[in-house]
């Protein structure tokens, strides 16, 4: 074996917390070495230190053999170590080239002329394509991934850490990012990929190393670990108890090569009164829904919807028809037409605070920007906007804050130092339950709508949470759910529709053996 990185020992501590804790994980040039664990095991602390995002307190790395300690990424650039981040960072005004061109730390010693040829020819190697010329805003999620992986790729490194790049990205673009890691490896390049989900570990990867609470609790070949090894390596016990659709991991779906050809759709309506609805008006009822875009077009186009108290309804569809406004729309956070009744209650019109109040609970999509604030402690937001029932005598009673916050982080597992951490030093999962806690405890519950509710989260935090969102439907809440994992939402809902150009098509119900394939097709354009 060639090791392109051997670390050994290392070590990094936050305050009180422990990220690492003597950790040894080699990657050989030419593989794929998958790194897993559970939310706050210390996988994105792993990957800082190798690109010198932050520095380790103690323990040796090695690059190729040679002594390796970035002090900043430029160093690591420099090193032939390059990153495709979490979180894109791509400048959303400018287009693709100047965005490759950008400098992040080190030069890139290309000139602009070059620049289309060497791209060519990236593209050719890795299976990847992109559009020079568009501006990164107007590009879908899927083709900002590929731009970051190009970026990545025109320096030629040596080893490529991609720190869970899948979270945001449709089925169809899994199974190509998958092929390009692969594609990267077989050039006799090094991948460290961090991911959570067991399909694409096992579509990729050669290799594993899993981390449990900042130490290794595992490591080998993949052939060798096995799944159930996998999970109870990742979670610290033995994989039964958990639901088969975490276990089973969300298969990475075959590329499709042939490109699909779009018919017009036939558009059924949503159904008139799905069963279950109450005739008094109690659930919730949204009718004529239009939103529109800054250039007139319809982002919205008239979403009618009708859930009972108890359902669970899916929304799945290619990013970018419609999901983000619908939710941003039903949180009140986005103007548009239409009418929005919540038992009994109209909330046309109304603001975040008064939907809030009404019983309308929302996880959104993007929980850095609209899910939590990073510098306020976990414990107010745990209680975000509900600040007032911990008021007493006009002082924030903070030992009453803070002994329920504890509570509610016990009771969903958030790995955080305690209820006084601020929100930003979370793990990305912990920040994500805590969105979830907060909006689960809303008393009463009327509306859930969770976008991507699982998004991050490790395996077994998936399976917590989905138990939480059906028991609140069995409390009496209408749920409904956006996401692009179509698995969880066929485990989850009781129908599913699917965001077309600004309209929800179907409904498919999810008992139906055929309803994998007819959302897919709904969701490309063809008609069932
Ligand atoms: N800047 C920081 N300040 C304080 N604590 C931090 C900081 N960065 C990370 N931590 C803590 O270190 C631990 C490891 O976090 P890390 O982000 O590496 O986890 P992770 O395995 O990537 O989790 P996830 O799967 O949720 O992304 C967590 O307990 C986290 O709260």
């Amino acid at each position: 074996m060639n090791p392109a990185l051997e670390l050994t020992g290392m070590g990094k501590t936050f305050g009180t917390v422990r990220a690492l804790d003597g950790v040894d994980l080699t990657v050989a040039a030419g593989e794929v070495h998958c790194v897993l664990g559970e939310n706050g095991a210390g996988k994105s602390t792993l990957c800082n230190l190798i690109y010198g995002t932050a520095a380790p307190d103690e323990g040796e790395m090695r690059l190729f053999g040679e002594p390796y300690r970035p002090r900043r990424p430029a160093d690591a650039l420099k090193s032939g170590v390059a990153m495709v981040h979490q979180h894109f960072s791509l400048v959303p005004t400018l287009t693709v080239a100047e965005n490759l061109l950008l400098r992040d730390g080190l030069r890139l010693r290309l000139p602009h002329r070059d620049l289309g040829a060497r791209v060519a020819e990236i593209e050719a190697s890795y299976g990847l394509r992109i559009d020079l010329t568009a501006r990164a805003a107007d590009l879908p999620v899927g083709d900002r991934q590929s731009v970051e992986i190009v970026k990545a790729l025109l320096r030629s490194p040596r080893l490529v850490l991609l720190d869970e790049p899948t979270a945001v990205l449709g089925p169809a673009e899994v199974g190509a990012l998958m092929d390009t890691c692969r594609r990267i490896a077989a050039a006799g390049r090094a991948v460290l990929l961090i991911t959570h989900k067991l399909g694409e570990i096992e579509t990729a990867g050669d290799t594993a190393t899993v981390l449990r609470g900042g130490r290794v609790a595992g490591a080998g070949p993949l052939a060798e670990l096995g799944r159930d090894r996998l999970v109870s390596l990742m979670i610290g016990r033995p994989p039964e108890g958990l639901s088969a659709l975490v276990t089973a991991g969300l298969d990475v779906p075959a590329q499709r090569t042939e490109p699909v050809e779009e018919r017009p759709v036939e558009e059924r309506p949503v159904e008139e009164r799905p069963a279950g609805v109450a005739e008094d008006g109690t659930g919730v009822r949204i009718e004529g829904l239009r939103v529109r875009r800054a250039d007139g077009s319809a982002a919205l186009d008239g979403v009618d919807l009708r859930i009972a108290p108890g359902e669970i309804v899916g929304v799945a569809g290619v990013e970018g028809n419609g999901q983000s406004e619908l939710v941003a729309a039903l949180s009140g956070a986005l103007a548009g037409e239409g009418r929005f009744e919540v038992a009994g209650t109209d909330l046309t019109g109304t603001g975040p605070a008064e939907r809030t109040a009404a019983g309308v609970g929302i996880v959104p999509e993007d929980r850095h920007h609209e899910g939590c604030v990073p510098a306020m402690s976990v414990a107010e937001n745990l209680y975000l906007g509900r600040l007032g029932e911990f008021r007493r005598r006009g002082l924030l009673d903070r030992a009453a804050l803070r002994a329920a916050a504890a509570a509610v982080i016990g009771e969903h597992g958030i790995r955080a130092a305690g209820p006084d951490a601020p929100m930003g030093t979370l793990s990305g999962g912990n920040q994500q339950k805590v969105v979830v806690a907060r909006e689960l405890a809303l008393d009463p519950l009327r509306f859930l709508v969770a976008a991507q509710p699982t998004r991050g989260l490790d395996i077994a935090a998936v399976d917590a949470v989905l138990a939480r969102i059906r028991a609140a439907a069995a409390r009496g809440a209408a749920v409904l759910v956006v996401s692009s994992e179509l698995p969880e939402l066929l485990a989850l809902c009781d129908r599913v529709l699917v965001a077309y150009r600004g309209r929800l098509l179907g409904p498919v119900p999810c008992s139906a053996p055929s309803a994998r394939a007819e959302i897919g097709d709904l969701m490309v354009g063809v008609s069932a």
